[in-house]
């Protein structure tokens, strides 16, 4: 048996784009240790398992309209070309090229070239269509339960911010992500199975981790970076937050966003001066009622807008924004070696430990942070933002994205098996060292007064249990709501049934009630006129079938089915009432 886990399927009337040829049901739910993606499979035009690459061009802004800027960027959408042509003589912002006589035309080909210069172009590019070729693939492969990861790179003021996030009027990937999210989600009928969905949101500024879900604090709060066998990095005590539905996530989305370090530069009116992660977990809960088996598959959805490079003279930074400016450049040089070393494949021929020793990731936090996303289990792309007008930023960034193309990837279903005799033991191991943390800090609370100093200089140590404890806290009601989820998933199945077991019985009575008279040959009467014995056999037949009404072994077990099934819904009707009860959650049964 392979159940579909969840809503997979595109919506209609969207564009469609060949995905890795995987279903959500394929492959099998049962298998407790991840499965590999086969590989030899035919493909997006990406190639299997490389980094997908895009390239979107924005329009003019009116300071370029104003120096009466030239548009050097020409793309081919039949085959998604790039073309970068040297700046005229006359443009002064392209001097520094000029100088160095060097410029000429680069042509660049991608897995998508999105024109969005020109609005009264017939090719172009609108919000809803980056999305529609890139987000919505992206978000099938999650709902097949692989890692994915979308990153906007480009030099200050390309246009990151307005891709990933947009403007109200013109959400941008992320919004849109979030609702497709939740529209599958309540699209999806199937009553065995649950979702849970998760978001955190963080940014990377001047090589400091900051929560965005957190208010701001003086002097500021920053976060520590920890590595698990797992997981790999990942920040610590980094706020997660349960959402139910897209209304709930977008305003965490837009508190977040609100928080970001944005400043007023030269280039750029509103230059995000940080790199902003978002990130969605979201796990689907399949739970077999006949054999009381439980599959979770577990997606993160991390979506980045990076802070743009810049050259100093252009922005005329100084002070502040100068350094802003240099950590920015410090940590997307660091991606950029990062980068080149996963696409060299004589580094990834290495393989194994060497090669990891190889890629710098640990040269900066972003590039520490997004190890996985860049060279490991996930499904990632880049979409590569251009300015039409300035060659140096442009080769550059077509540069880095070019090679990005070349980034192999691991990517695996994160899928596991779990008993509910597995899930109690958990909830009962988490309670323990609850137990146990709360004692610590009971005991230390009640310390004597001489012990006080010595409390005072271990305040650190206490706070850092505080933390364990919620965190660990947080971790148990995150197990307990998955474990009510499962129990709902269970009564909802159980009524699915008894449904379908209320219309067969009805029909069963209704039949046996009004049994469906044969249409007896004209001749047949004429017949048994003749035989009487054969009158008194058809009597006997009818009365026998009276008693089978009465006696149906059929009917019996039926009814029988059915009244276990009852009992079982009721039980189960109970068990969730207690969970409810014992997880003070106020649903209704
Ligand atoms: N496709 C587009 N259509 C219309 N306007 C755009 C488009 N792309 C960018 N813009 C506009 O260009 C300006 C700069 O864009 P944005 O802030 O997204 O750049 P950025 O790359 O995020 O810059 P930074 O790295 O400095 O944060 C904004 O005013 C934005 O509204």
């Amino acid at each position: 048996m392979a159940p579909s886990l969840g809503p997979g399927a595109r919506k209609k009337g969207k564009t469609s784009i060949a995905n890795n040829g995987s279903t959500a049901s394929s492959p099998s739910l049962r298998s407790k240790t991840p499965v590999l993606v086969d590989d030899s499979r035919p493909s997006s035009s990406a190639g299997p398992g490389n980094v997908k690459v895009v390239v979107r061009v924005r329009a003019f802004l009116p300071r370029e309209n104003d120096r009466g800027a030239e548009c050097l960027i020409e793309m081919d959408p039949a085959t998604e070309t790039t073309r970068l042509l040297p700046p005229p003589g006359s443009d002064l912002a392209n001097s520094r090229t000029q100088s160095r006589k060097i410029t000429e035309e680069k042509s660049f080909t991608f897995d998508k070239s999105f024109w969005s210069h020109d609005l009264e172009d017939e090719h172009y590019a609108h919000q809803e269509e980056v999305y529609n070729c890139l987000g919505e693939e992206f978000l099938d492969h999650n709902f097949e339960g692989y890692h994915t990861c979308i990153f906007a790179y480009g030099q200050t003021g390309s246009g990151k911010s307005y891709t990933m996030m947009g403007t109200p009027d013109q959400p941008g990937l992320i919004p849109r992500t979030c609702e497709d999210l939740f529209e599958r989600i309540e699209n999806n009928e199937s009553a065995n199975v649950s979702y849970s969905v998760r978001v955190s949101y963080f940014e990377v500024y001047n090589e400091h981790v900051r929560d965005l879900f957190q208010p701001r604090t003086d002097p500021p709060s920053y976060l520590k970076i920890r590595e698990s066998p797992a997981e790999g990095p990942y920040v610590k005590d980094l706020t997660e937050i349960q959402v139910k539905n897209y209304s709930e996530i977008l305003r965490y989305m837009r508190m977040g966003d609100n928080s970001r370090t944005v400043a007023s530069t030269k280039m750029n009116d509103t230059s995000s001066r940080s790199h902003a992660v978002f990130t969605i977990m979201l796990k689907q809960i399949h739970h077999d009622y006949k054999t009381d088996e439980t599959t979770e598959r577990l997606a993160r959805i991390r979506l980045v807008d990076l802070a743009g490079s810049e050259r100093a003279k252009a922005t005329e930074a100084t002070g502040a924004r100068l350094r802003e400016g240099g950590n920015i450049n410090k940590s997307l040089t660091t991606l950029g070696r990062v980068i080149a070393a996963l696409a060299d494949p004589k580094a990834a021929r290495q393989g194994g430990r060497n090669r990891r020793d190889v890629v710098p990731f640990r040269d900066s936090i972003l590039t520490w942070l997004l190890k996985d996303s860049l060279g490991g289990n996930s499904k990632t792309a880049m979409i590569a933002c251009i300015a039409p007008s300035d060659y140096d930023e442009t080769l550059s960034t077509l540069r880095y994205a070019d090679q990005a193309k070349r980034i192999r990837l691991q990517a695996t279903v994160n899928q596991d098996h779990v008993s509910s005799a597995e899930k109690d033991a958990q909830i009962e191991e988490m309670q323990e060292t609850i137990r146990g943390l709360r004692w610590t800090l009971n005991q230390q609370q009640q310390a004597a007064p001489s012990q006080l100093a010595k409390a005072v200089q271990e305040q650190d140590l206490q706070s850092e249990r505080i933390r364990e404890y919620t965190s660990k806290y947080e971790g148990m009601l995150q197990v307990m709501e998955e474990k009510l989820a499962i129990s709902e998933s269970k009564v909802r199945q159980l009524e699915v049934q008894k449904e379908a077991m209320d219309i067969h019985l009805k029909l069963v009575l209704e039949e046996l009630r009004n049994p469906i008279k044969i249409k007896v040959e004209e001749e047949e009467p004429i017949k048994r006129e003749a035989t009487p014995e054969m009158v008194w056999e058809d009597e006997s037949y009818e009365s026998q079938e009276t008693e089978d009404e009465e006696e149906d072994p059929e009917h019996a077990e039926m009814q029988a089915d059915f009244e276990a099934l009852l009992n079982d819904l009721q039980m189960h009707k109970q068990r969730l009432a207690a969970d409810h009860e014992a997880f003070g959650i106020g649903v209704e049964t």
